[in-house]
């Protein structure tokens, strides 16, 4: 295939690109119109534009074509057409460490600036080191289940017999490369949960008790519910969230999991929902809470591009008020767990200082989940006891 046809389509996708959905999404339509792409074709384009998004606003002077060399080099461990074309002194490196590459790629390029890749202002949450956290964009993260600890064995049996390079990260916690097609080599869907890592990892927050009375606020399809769940089975749990058809996505998950006790509502937590909620009383309340998604942009790098800062404002506002307004529904003594797949400072510690000088609350430990280091997204959470 000549190195044309490749940056053509790559080019073509670009421009077909405004940000408003999530890449994978316009891509999967994108294919769908254009029916001569064969396979070869779309899966090279894809690439290439995953490449270049990663790249995020560094060397934005250069040309695209240049800079879409540079991405695919930084990216990945096998050439491509782009990189023998564009970058052809630098292609027998390809196979080198990310910061080996990267330190090429300074020498040659001395505008290459690491931060511009994620050109945000607004402060990191403490603990971030940017030496590892900013070459970590050119890296997919990988593919993370949790699966029961009686059932762990079970599974890493089926993976390594279809040849799935898997890595045991605790009991209850796989790796596996991204991409793995789970429903083709694991033969029961009811064996593991599809759930980062950071994401599990905020269940060490939790801390529920035997019979005690749960609300998942934000629940969307059910992932910390499940977690939760899975902590402690013999537990109430209302689950809610803005929108009805993730609440459905939900409501196919517990069924697999076997959950039949629950309850479910439709809840605005922007509205006074006094009516429906004022004899409630929980024994603890997760919210996962709207944010940036900026410890996610690992596995969608068009947001380091089409991100724009004032947004984050936006974010903090609406977890604000969702924290006021639920608070009232929470026993005394009882925890919040306060979470944002967010890794600004502005989202995270500052909301929690927020919480704690304006809502009855008391911070009881917080921390950033710095999936980067593990291959993983970053999450932030936080246990807070109501006074
Ligand atoms: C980070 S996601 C939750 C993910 C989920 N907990 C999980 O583990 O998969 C945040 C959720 O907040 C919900 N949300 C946003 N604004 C809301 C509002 N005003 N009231 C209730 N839920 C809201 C969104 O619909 C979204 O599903």
């Amino acid at each position: 295939m000549r190195v044309e046809h490749q940056v053509r389509a790559f080019e073509q996708v670009l421009k077909s690109y405004d940000g408003v959905l999530p890449l994978h999404r316009h891509l999967f339509t994108y294919f769908k119109q254009n029916k001569q792409m064969g396979s070869s074709d779309r899966r090279w384009a894809a690439r290439y534009v995953y490449s270049f998004f990663r790249l995020g606003k560094a060397l934005s002077k250069l040309n695209d074509l240049e800079r879409l060399a540079i991405a695919d080099f930084l990216c990945h461990y096998t050439t491509s057409l782009v990189v023998s074309t564009y970058l052809p002194n630098l292609e027998e490196f390809i196979s080198k460490s990310v910061n080996d590459k990267i330190a090429l790629i300074q020498k040659h390029y001395p505008a290459f600036k690491l931060e511009d890749v994620f050109p945000f202002k607004a402060e990191l949450s403490k603990g971030i080191n940017k030496d590892d956290f900013y070459p970590a964009f050119f890296v997919q993260p990988d593919l993370f289940i949790r699966v029961k600890e009686t059932h762990i064995q079970a599974v890493v049996n089926q993976l390594t017999t279809n040849d799935v390079p898997v890595k045991e990260i605790s009991s209850t916690t796989l790796a596996l490369p991204n991409g793995t097609k789970l429903e083709q080599v694991i033969n029961d869907p009811r064996l593991y949960q599809i759930q980062d890592l950071s994401s599990q990892q905020t269940g060490a927050y939790y801390e529920p008790k035997k019979y005690d009375y749960w609300w998942d606020c934000c629940a969307a399809s059910g992932g910390k519910s499940l977690l939760l769940h899975s902590l402690e089975p013999n537990l109430e749990l209302l689950v809610s969230d803005v929108r009805e058809n993730s609440l459905a996505n939900l409501q196919e998950r517990f069924q697999l999991s076997g959950i039949k006790k629950y309850h479910l509502k439709v809840i605005d937590l922007l509205q006074n929902n006094d009516q429906i909620l004022h004899h409630y009383e929980f024994d603890g309340i997760l919210l996962d809470a709207p944010c940036s998604g900026s410890g996610t942009w690992r596995r969608t790098p068009e947001m380091l591009y089409y991100f724009e800062n004032y947004k984050i404002e936006n974010y903090v506002k609406l977890q604000k008020a969702i924290a006021a307004n639920i608070v009232k529904y929470l026993k005394k003594d009882k925890p919040l767990i306060y979470m944002t797949c967010s890794v600004f400072k502005a989202e995270n510690e500052d909301v929690v200082k927020y919480l704690v000088e304006n809502l009855d609350l008391k911070l009881e430990k917080m921390e950033l989940l710095k999936g980067y280091t593990d291959n993983a997204d970053s999450m932030f959470v936080a246990r807070l006891i109501k006074q």
